[in-house]
């Protein structure tokens, strides 16, 4: 389903004279299978957003390979991986990332007019999506009316209206309490059992960690450790 070979991300930092690079990602390689939770954990500056960016087209490795769904993505254009990614992958953020001038509804429509799907089937496919969150009552509330949970709700809404076989999640919890972590972490689990969606999820948080039947940790970016749950 997702394969990662070797992949290594070095940036450059300062200005002609005082160049230097950081290696953030130093050869990590991994497979997973349709219908894993992969649980990406590690300090601060380990390289888990790179991870998450590269493998969602949003930057571009130094070097290395990303199979997604047996498609090699890593020498795709940047319109190429957009039109990818709206058929294969959302996402989803610590900080949620609604559009504040939208409505929910306008905020989870929005993934299927880039689509270019046609006004008078999203009407049906947004509500449904939003039932699936619980939110369809609040399709009218601007992000700013709603509670950070509910916020996340509609961004997991918004990402699941394409109806993508991946959802990447960056810290999808962060903004939470730990009630509000539980509904989201229930909403994640029951989406992966009904509809099969793999899901990697970066996490600080063990009980976020925990919902994922495989693990890994980087460490300066290097994979250190490598678990598969029994
Ligand atoms: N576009 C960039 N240009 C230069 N350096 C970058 C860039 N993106 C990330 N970095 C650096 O790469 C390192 C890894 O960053 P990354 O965001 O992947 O870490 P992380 O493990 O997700 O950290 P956190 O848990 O704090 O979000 C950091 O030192 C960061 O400053």
């Amino acid at each position: 389903m997702i394969e990662v070979k070797n992949l290594c991300q070095t940036f450059e930092l300062g200005k002609k004279q005082n160049k230097m690079k950081l290696d953030v990602l130093k050869d990590v390689s991994f497979q997973m299978n349709k219908g894993d939770i992969l649980a990406v954990t590690g300090r601060s500056g380990s390289g888990k957003s790179t991870l998450l960016n590269l493998i969602g087209g949003l930057m571009k490795p130094t070097s290395g390979e990303i199979m997604i769904n047996q498609t090699n993505v890593t020498n795709f254009s940047e319109g190429d991986f957009a039109t990818f990614r709206l058929d294969n992958i959302g996402f989803i953020f610590q900080n949620f990332q609604l559009i504040p001038s939208m409505t929910a509804y306008e905020n989870v429509e929005l993934p299927l007019v880039l689509k270019g799907v046609a006004e008078n089937k999203r009407a049906s496919i947004v509500l449904t999506t939003l039932n699936r969150v619980g939110l369809e009552a609040y399709k009218d509330h601007y992000p700013s009316e709603l509670s950070g949970g509910q916020q996340q709700r509609i961004s997991i809404a918004r990402a699941l209206v394409i109806e993508p076989p991946i959802i990447l999640a960056d810290e999808p919890t962060g903004s939470l309490d730990s009630e509000t972590e539980q509904e989201i972490l229930s909403i994640i689990q029951q989406l992966n059992k009904e509809s099969n969606i793999t899901f990697i999820i970066i996490t600080h948080d063990d009980a976020v960690a925990k919902i994922g039947n495989k693990h890994i940790h980087l460490h300066d970016g290097k994979l250190v450790k490598e678990e598969v749950a029994i």
